[in-house]
């Protein structure tokens, strides 16, 4: 269960009595995520996220986050909606943290994606690019290439005791990705964590997409290599081809790659899966005392780094010309 900090009610009820949510019926942390304390709540005004803003979130950045969210919702994006505050405003402090709460959004995220899913998620995540294209406000990835290096050194002095040979392994992928990462790619806001516990579905349905904490400004396609690392391989470590082009041809549909963008993926892909085993590698050797966490897998990015190594063209993601 990700939940960092505790809420007491106190410290809950004076939060509160900034809202016009009504009396507080329940509330409880949420079984899911590991960046994040989230909150289920349930007041008389109906059902919300609570959310207290951990470690890889920078104050300064949710004015991004907040806005972005208003900004897709207004274009009929489904995700959440801050709910504000009396006084008109989305942000305030709760147990020493930032926080904010948002509406609730039906719907389950699938454990074990079908095509047809990764199809929805290829078309939604498209649609938060062309909704994102004239969103006003910019943030800078901060967990992007030229960041890998600075978070490699916090871990790795004990990287092979995850696995013999990592440290060397990743030191040596840096500089392969320094090289070779392109910077001609079309730019605009992506989610950067689009995995399938950020997607909900009713029926076979997509009803809506949530956790923009990582939504920066960065390479368009760099996005769909997230989430083709996110969504289509087996849980043996294959790649899913099937399920690759499924995602390529729902992004596709609605917004077509460029030849730069085609040929960039690979690389993409390896950059993608660098960026999550670093911060899994992290945080599975950096598990804080008392937080109620289950840290991810570093070696599942490992291997889908690996697999990327092999790959020389798009095509043998299922990206057909
Ligand atoms: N707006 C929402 N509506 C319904 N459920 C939500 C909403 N926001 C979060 N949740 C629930 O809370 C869980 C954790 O939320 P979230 O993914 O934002 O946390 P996180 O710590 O940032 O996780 P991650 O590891 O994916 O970065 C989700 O898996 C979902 O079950
Ligand atoms: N989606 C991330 C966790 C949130 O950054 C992962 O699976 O590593």
């Amino acid at each position: 269960m990700a939940v960092y900090t505790d809420v007491t009610d106190e410290a809950l009820f004076a939060f509160l009595s900034a809202y016009d949510l009504g009396a507080v019926l329940s509330f409880k942390g949420i079984a899911e995520g590991v960046e994040n304390s989230n909150f289920l709540l349930h007041c008389e005004a109906g059902r919300f996220i609570l959310t207290l803003y951990e470690k890889r979130v920078r104050p300064n950045d949710l004015p991004f986050f907040i806005g972005l969210m208003e900004h897709l919702a207004a274009k009929k994006l489904s995700c959440p909606l801050p709910v504000k505050r009396r006084d008109g405003e989305a942000l305030g402090t709760l147990a020493g943290r930032p926080a904010a709460i948002v509406t609730f959004l039906d719907g389950v995220s699938v454990r074990k994606p079908e095509a047809r899913q990764c199809a929805e998620t290829g078309r939604a995540l498209a649609q938060l690019h062309l909704a994102g294209g004239d969103f006003g406000l910019f943030r800078r990835n901060a967990l992007s290439v030229a960041h890998w290096p600075e978070l490699f050194a916090a871990s790795r002095a004990r990287a092979d005791e995850v696995s013999p040979g990592l440290a060397q392994e990743i030191a040596a992928e840096l500089d392969s990705l320094e090289r070779l990462w392109p910077c001609d790619l079309p730019q605009g806001v992506i989610h950067a964590d689009l995995f399938p516990d950020n997607v909900f579905f009713i029926g076979p349905k997509l009803s809506g997409l949530i956790d923009f904490y990582f939504a920066c400004n960065d390479a368009l396609a760099y996005d769909l290599a997230i989430c083709l690392n996110a969504w289509c391989f087996e849980p043996d470590g294959s790649f899913n081809a099937t399920k690759g082009r499924a995602l390529l041809q729902g992004y596709q549909s609605l917004r077509p790659l460029e030849d730069v963008e085609r040929g960039a993926l690979p690389v993409l892909a390896r950059g993608a899966a660098m960026r999550f085993l670093l911060t899994r590698l992290y945080d599975w050797l950096n598990v804080p005392p008392g937080a109620l966490v289950k840290p991810k897998n570093p070696l599942e990015y490992l291997s889908k780094l690996r697999f990327h190594q092999t790959i020389d063209n798009a095509g043998e993601y299922g990206l057909i010309e």
